[in-house]
């Protein structure tokens, strides 16, 4: 029987079949390079050409947004994606309201990029989710460049109005390292004049970083020092994107082959850029017996085939620098946790509080209906594991991460579980199902 069934009340029925996870998998493309790949093409003179690009509900919602925008940007189907840019000060005012849909990554990033666009006017919103999540993190150091945002809750909340202006440079410690913060701030210094520095306090993702260099930006890096500076006006040029398989959807099937007994995976073509790799650390760190091949470049990005087989894990502790370098990566490492032998600390993670769900408040009575020993803190969670799980009916709340990390426990569970609203998990991984099918 496959141990995974689509049902017709957008459910998943799963019903562990006690086979080993064996085969290769291609996992699809990284969803914040896809994001960045489309916008950067859209701001570049000249055409841009995307190479394994993530079809997924939120890149088809920055697409979408490009489009409204004035980028010419082909069928997200085809295995090259043309982008036909405009220019970074040149975007076109909609005719109607940009929904970035459940895209936190989209709002963010847009921000920057509207807060720039002299003398035009937009509007903003996404799904109740994204409604939810704060956007005072972007538009307070944009303010200070000069933007003029308006929104609910006090400008800090979509629906959100953009005026366009032009900006000033600006020098700012962000509070928080957020790679959607440095992004947006980054993409609004770019047609201005001026040289703007953002300091972090922890390194985050650096896919902007290294794209917006291959486009012809000037700007800087200092690594020892989570400092970026990058001096405008830039034009950027279209260029040829070759993108890498997601690690953040690779983790599901590095927990899944580690947790259930006989397994062996290889999952090709992942990006392996070390500000993402933190979900290799962890793993190792827990006894995993993961190794990297084949490792190599892709437009400016590492990558390594992964290869991982079964072995007994044991309880970490995950805090401090490390957790920006896994962020999206919690839930299924919770999952991991469960099947660990011993306690597993989770600390400086209250960001995950303001995902597309509380994806610690989410994990945590989730697998606590599976029978986990799990307590939630404010900004962690402990979970002592090593004791069989049984099958339950769980909630992904519609987060996309919760839906396939509760896929990956109930699999290892004794007895079925239904998981509810599950089709989310078409936001990154619209062949998550399929690919599980395949293995198991
Ligand atoms: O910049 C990006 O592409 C992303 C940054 C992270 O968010 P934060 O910047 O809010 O930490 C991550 O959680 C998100 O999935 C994608
Ligand atoms: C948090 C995520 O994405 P975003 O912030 O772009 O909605 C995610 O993909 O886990």
């Amino acid at each position: 029987m496959a141990a995974i069934t689509i049902t017709s009340d957008d459910a998943w029925q799963i019903q562990p079949n006690g086979q080993p996870l064996r085969g290769t998998i291609h996992v699809p493309g990284d969803k914040s390079i896809s994001h960045r790949a489309l916008m950067l093409g859209a701001l570049a003179t000249g055409t841009t050409y995307i190479q394994g690009l993530l079809v997924g509900d939120d890149t088809c919602s920055t697409a979408a947004c490009f489009r409204e925008l004035g980028a010419t940007i082909s069928d997200l189907n085809s295995d090259l994606v043309t982008v036909e840019g405009i220019g970074s000060g040149r975007l076109k005012e909609p005719l109607d309201v940009l929904n970035a849909g459940n895209s936190g990554t989209t709002m963010r990033l847009l921000l920057g990029i509207l807060a720039a666009q002299t003398g035009r006017f937009f509007t903003l919103t996404g799904d109740a989710s994204l409604r939810s999540r704060p956007m005072g993190r972007v538009v307070q150091p944009l303010t200070q460049m000069g933007a003029q945002i308006w929104g609910r809750d006090g400008h800090r909340r979509a629906p959100l109005a953009v005026l366009g202006q032009a900006l000033k440079p600006i020098t700012y410690t962000s509070p928080i390292a957020s790679a959607q913060v440095k992004s947006a701030i980054l993409l609004a210094a770019l047609p201005t004049e001026g040289t703007t520095i953002l300091r972090e306090p922890y390194r985050s993702r650096d896919h902007s970083e290294r794209m917006l260099q291959a486009f012809g930006a000037q700007l800087t890096v200092e690594p020892e020092e989570a400092t970026v500076e990058l001096t405008g006006p830039c034009q950027l040029s279209g260029q040829t994107v070759i993108v890498p398989g997601d690690i953040s959807s690779a983790a599901f099937w590095l927990v899944a082959a580690s947790i259930t007994p006989g397994s062996e995976l290889l999952l090709t073509n992942v990006g392996v850029n070390p500000t993402r790799t933190g979900i290799l650390d962890a793993l190792w760190n827990m006894g995993a017996d993961i190794t990297l091949e084949n490792e190599r470049m892709a437009t400016g990005e590492p990558v390594a085939d992964l290869r991982v087989r079964s072995t007994q894990l044991q309880g970490t502790t995950i805090s401090g620098a490390l957790i920006p370098r896994l962020i999206d990566e919690i839930p299924i490492l919770a999952v991991a946790a469960a099947f660990a032998t011993g306690t597993t600390q989770i600390r400086d993670a209250a960001e995950l509080r303001v995902k597309e769900s509380d994806r610690l408040a989410a994990i945590a009575t989730q697998l606590q209906h599976l029978g986990a020993t799990v307590t939630e803190i404010s900004d962690g969670l402990d979970i002592t594991g090593g004791t069989p799980l049984y099958g339950n009916a769980l909630e992904s709340y519609g987060d996309h991460r919760m839906a396939m990390s509760l896929a990956i426990a109930a699999l290892n569970a004794k007895g079925s579980s239904r998981i509810h609203q599950a089709s989310a998990a078409a936001v990154s991984y619209p062949n998550f199902v399929t690919t599980l099918q395949h293995i198991a």
